[in-house]
């Protein structure tokens, strides 16, 4: 098995926090890889080292046989990143942005062009092309940050929640996308809170829980017999029991229509039966909280 992505005992610490404890992620090249874990967990942190947008406290990141911070231009010519909280240049249109970031990869400007077109067909942005980035929605962003990051063909592929905020039609229309770059051998590592999608879509997995994989291998191998999420919630822990922890005050606000009362206990709300001021409403200006 040849390797897209390999880390060793990458590790990061911000303050007395460590966000990463010591990561060795694997990667074949070709796959369709999911990295999940809960909230904290270290997905980004982890992505954003092996992407060089993060230098490591410790350990290594080798893509396609490279090391990220040993030859840094050489992997960046590599890869293609969609990243958390993606900041793009607003000020460009879609079009503008696609032909920048490909004068910027080198791309001879009639190669871009053409590039670009097919990408805004493809991720059906073509009557947007020429609205500025700063008016385009959340979903779109993520589209054209997609086209971004493919316009290079990129042999590694990073997305970090690539399809948060984007409609299912879209949605389908990326995984297609996707799908036909792993079936020409390049790689996908993307990171989702979505098991559905990460079944749907990858051959391999990687949880990480905590800073550490707890758990990396072909998606069937990591499931097992369970769906991937019954799995997840084996190898992280599983649910927290929100019910002995208080929260008795959430809920049950409905207002009695014969008496006016709310039905919420402690509300020293009005006496009006206004849903919008009753139990804890902030109608008046600097009301509590
Ligand atoms: N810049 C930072 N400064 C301080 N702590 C940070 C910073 N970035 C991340 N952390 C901490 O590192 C840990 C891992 O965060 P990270 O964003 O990598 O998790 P994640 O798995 O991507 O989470 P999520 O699924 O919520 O996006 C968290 O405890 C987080 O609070």
């Amino acid at each position: 098995m040849t390797e897209a992505v390999r880390t060793q005992g990458l590790f990061k610490r911000y303050g007395q926090q460590i966000a990463v404890a010591g990561v060795d992620l694997v990667v074949p090249s070709g796959s369709f890889a999911g990295l999940v874990g809960p909230n904290g967990a270290g997905k980004t942190t982890t992505l954003s080292m092996i992407t060089g947008l993060l230098r490591p406290d410790g350990g290594r990141a080798v893509i396609d046989g490279l090391d990220v911070w040993r030859d840094p231009v050489q992997v960046k010519a590599r890869v293609g990143v969609l990243p958390e909280g993606l900041r793009l240049f607003e000020r460009l249109s879609g079009r503008e942005l696609l032909l920048y970031n490909g004068r910027l990869r080198g791309i001879p400007a009639a190669e871009v062009e053409q590039r670009a077109g097919e990408l805004l067909a493809v991720m059906d942005l073509r009557d947007a092309a020429d609205k500025l980035v700063v008016d385009y929605s959340t979903g779109m962003r993520k589209k054209i940050g997609l086209a971004a990051a493919l316009l290079h063909n990129p042999s590694v592929l990073f997305l970090d929640e690539p399809f948060e905020g984007v409609d299912p039609v879209s949605a389908d229309t990326l995984t297609d996308v996707l799908r036909r770059f792993t079936a020409s051998g390049s790689t996908v590592i993307f990171s989702s809170h979505v098991m559905d999608l990460v079944e749907r879509l990858c051959d391999w997995v990687s949880v990480m829980s905590a800073g550490h994989i707890v758990a990396q291998g072909p998606l069937a191998e990591v499931r097992g017999e369970r769906s991937l999420n019954q799995a997840f919630l084996d190898l992280v822990g599983g649910p927290r029991h929100t019910g002995e922890a208080g929260l008795t005050w959430l809920g049950a606000n409905g207002t009695d229509a014969s008496t006016g009362s709310t039905a919420s206990t402690g509300s020293t709300a009005s006496s009006g039966t206004d849903a919008s001021t009753a139990s804890g409403g902030t109608a008046q200006p600097g009301g509590e909280r």
